[in-house]
């Protein structure tokens, strides 16, 4: 960052078009220097610092080929994702989710105009947004909370890391919507064979690539990327392929999951069986680290601060009373719960910068014209945290979603200020899934279970401070004691 010089107004050089303000562009190297240094490293907080010089709008080229457009107000968040969503519907696809041909068959990196991207849409929207779909993966849901439970009571006493339990919970969810089979062994900690494969996914995609920065030099694949991506790939394109051999063998029964409806298509030759493995990869990377990272945020903000912690556990004893398990029908009664997941996603998107790219001629952003194929990066992180928008930003106050002028603020609401699961045509798919299942695990375990700190730590001690690889999560895991109440 150090290297980019401040000219606040003047446009990029070496660009046609008078882009939008932003550094001025330097000789090769040191562009390449500026891309990684940029997005190495909390890619959300870089780009919310170039925003306090450039303004909500700014633009950077690193290599010189490729123009990236980074938008950090609610207003040119509506624009792009809204107003003008139909013209930037397709996602930047950077070189190594290229390997094995991922991008051709994957829902997150199909252009919105490909069939099989419409197709993807519906089959998970089938299971994970329709009320229908959600109604009959409710069992799949209330039971995995319910063993969530049962394991932490199994560790009462004990340090958990607490979002590692819930990683469990949130994949095998996902694992039986889709193939009604666990991939995770919950009582194996640490070394889990599916949860390395995904962890190698996401260690690989967090990293920027100098193939993206100067896409000339992307067949040499020189930072390995590529290559890498390949490997952890095959390794779960072979689970995957397991499953459906399994599920094949065993006939025509009908289980109700995805895989029954992909196999359908597949039998239209509508669904070939890698497009069927890269619909899953892509479930299981949407999922993986999502909602227990989400978890693991609340969490983290509660034990900081006991008294909405102790606000929080009120409220749900008092409509949960003497019953054993909270389950899904008991969330509507719980407006503080849920208060408290959307004021974690305000602070912790997880997705905290979404990527788009421009998909026509003669588009304009906040007055600028921004050419076809600019990589507009919309920075969420910066926006729910905007002190324009927002009452004292940094402070974790769950009430500001409770009061009476808080009605547009909601995940599918029209104020731009707050969009923690994107919007438009391109909207994560798994919103309504991940809208039921994080405040029911969030409740379940905090339901007949108190938590304390451990080694002697005190609320102030919770360290808040985040790190972003692909999603944003605490720099250093969360350690709790979880003791269960008779
Ligand atoms: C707390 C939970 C989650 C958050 C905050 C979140 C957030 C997001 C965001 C911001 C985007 C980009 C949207 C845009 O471009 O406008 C996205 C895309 C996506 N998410 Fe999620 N997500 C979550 C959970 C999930 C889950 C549970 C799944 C799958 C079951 C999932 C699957 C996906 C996929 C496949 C895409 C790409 C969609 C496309 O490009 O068409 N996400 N998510």
């Amino acid at each position: 960052l150090y290297l980019l010089h401040k000219h606040k107004g003047k446009h990029v050089s070496g660009a046609s078009l008078p882009l939008p303000p932003g550094p001025v562009g330097l000789p090769l190297i040191e562009n390449a220097v500026t891309f990684f240094g940029l997005l190495r490293h909390n890619p959300h907080r870089a780009l919310a610092r170039l925003a306090e010089v450039y303004g909500p709008i700014f633009s950077f080229r690193p290599g010189k080929t490729c123009t990236f457009v980074v938008l950090s107000s609610p207003a040119l968040a509506r624009e792009a994702l809204a107003e003008k969503g139909v013209f930037l519907a397709n996602r930047f696809v950077p070189d190594s989710v290229r390997a094995l041909a991922y991008n051709a068959g994957s829902m997150a990196f199909l252009p919105s105009s490909n069939p099989l991207w419409k197709q993807h849409r519906v089959t998970t929207g089938v299971h994970l947004t329709s009320g229908k779909g959600l109604n009959m993966t409710r069992p799949i849901r209330d039971r995995h909370a319910r063993q969530l439970v049962e394991l932490l009571r199994a560790c009462s006493g004990r340090p958990v890391k607490v979002g590692e339990v819930v990683f469990g919970a949130a994949n095998n969810v996902i694992s039986n919507i889709l193939f009604s089979e666990n991939v995770v062994d919950l009582h194996v900690q640490g070394g889990e064979p599916f949860k390395d494969i995904v962890g190698g996914l996401f260690g690989e995609w967090s990293k920027p690539n100098i193939s993206d920065a100067f896409p000339f030099l992307a067949p040499l694949d020189l930072l390995g990327s590529r290559r890498r991506t390949s490997k952890n790939l095959e390794k779960l394109y072979k689970l995957f392929g397991g499953f459906i051999e399994r599920r094949l063998a065993a006939g025509g029964e009908s289980h109700n999951d995805m895989l029954d409806a992909a196999l359908q298509l597949h039998a239209k030759s509508k669904l070939t069986r890698s497009e069927i493995a890269k619909l899953f990869t892509d479930m299981f990377i949407g999922a993986s680290e999502t909602s227990n990272i989400t978890v693991e945020w609340a969490m983290a903000h509660l034990l900081h601060l006991p008294k909405k912690m102790e606000k929080l556990r009120s409220e749900i004893s008092a409509v949960l009373g003497s019953k054993d398990f909270v389950e899904e029908s008991d969330l509507d009664k719980l407006p503080y719960l849920h208060a408290v997941v959307k004021e974690t996603l305000r602070l912790h998107p997880v997705v905290p910068v979404v990527t788009r790219e421009v998909s026509a001629d003669g588009v304009s952003l906040g007055g600028f014209p921004v050419p076809l194929f600019t990589c507009v990066l919309v920075n969420l992180w910066a926006i729910g945290r905007d002190p324009t928008a927002w009452h004292e930003p940094e402070e974790f106050k769950p009430e500001r979603f409770l009061s009476a002028d808080a009605e547009a603020l909601h995940f599918r609401g029209s104020d731009f200020a707050y969009r923690p699961f994107g919007a438009g045509r391109r909207m994560c798919p798994g919103l309504d899934f991940a809208a039921k299942f994080v405040p029911l695990v969030l409740a379940s375990i905090l339901h007949r279970i108190d938590w304390k700190l451990p080694y002697g730590m005190t609320p102030d001690d919770v360290d808040l401070s985040d790190h972003c690889t692909l999603v944003l999560g605490l720099a250093k895991p969360l350690y709790a004691v979880p003791v269960y109440r008779t």
